[in-house]
């Protein structure tokens, strides 16, 4: 979609559903995580527009980040102006990307970093002209593809495994925790005021 890279989670999947809908919900994000940023493929991001929280995840799990030089579009983790939070395993995703002092700053305003800025935090790598995302994306990706891949793999593998066993090890508590957390009153009221503001914006 054009300015666009990832509206993130469909907030409709999180309101007024039954929490068994919240836990496969969940489990189905997990699981994109886990393929994700498990990888061993090389992964580019190519950021065309806007990515907002679980757009922000889905780069951040990426090796490269490649965004469209445009301070219209924003990208960042802003789980907390919807009133909700983000989970440990997309706070250690960005801390893994720009360091613990920055991700605290990030998550707590839940900030939405104009393209400039995201390049300063380090959440993306670099600005390209909007025409010319997709074609930087495949010079990056060739450059990443010349590494020798058993080497290149067993250090992805290397940087990301802690991270990964960490959910692992506590998927089923961690979708008993944001089902618990999702279907409570006070949080359904404010991702639907969320969403009514959005709408209001039009
Ligand atoms: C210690 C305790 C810990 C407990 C923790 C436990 C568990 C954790 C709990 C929760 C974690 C949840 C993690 C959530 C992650 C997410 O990804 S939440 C979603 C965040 N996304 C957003 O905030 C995006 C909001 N949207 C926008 O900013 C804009 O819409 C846009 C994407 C920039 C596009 O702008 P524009 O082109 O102007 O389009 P519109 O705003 O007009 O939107 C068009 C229609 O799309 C609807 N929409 C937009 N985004 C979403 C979305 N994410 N989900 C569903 N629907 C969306 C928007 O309402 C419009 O709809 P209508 O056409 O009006 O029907």
């Amino acid at each position: 979609v054009s300015k666009i890279f990832s509206a993130g989670l469909d907030i409709t999947e999180m309101s007024g559903k039954s929490n068994e809908h919240y836990a496969a919900f969940w489990r189905a994000v997990q699981e994109m995580w886990l393929k994700l940023y498990g990888s061993n493929m090389v992964t580019i991001a190519a950021i065309n527009g806007s990515s907002p929280a679980g757009g922000c995840l889905m780069a951040l799990c990426c090796d490269y980040r490649i965004m469209a030089d445009n301070p219209k579009f924003a990208i960042g983790l802003n789980e907390t102006q919807l009133g909700i939070v983000a989970p440990f395993w997309f706070k250690d995703t960005m801390i893994n990307t720009i360091g613990n002092r920055a991700t605290e700053l990030s998550l707590q305003l839940g900030q939405m970093y104009p393209a400039p800025e995201a390049l300063k935090f380090g959440l993306v790598d670099k600005l390209v002209p909007e025409d010319k995302v997709q074609s930087a994306a495949a010079a990056a990706m060739s450059q990443w593809l010349s590494v020798p891949d058993h080497a290149r793999q067993l250090t992805k593998s290397m940087m990301r495994k802690p991270a990964i066993d960490r959910l692992v090890k506590q998927r089923e508590a961690d979708i008993n925790n944001f089902v618990s957390f999702i279907s409570k009153d006070s949080i359904q009221k404010s991702l639907q005021i969320y969403m009514d503001r959005l709408k209001q914006k039009k």
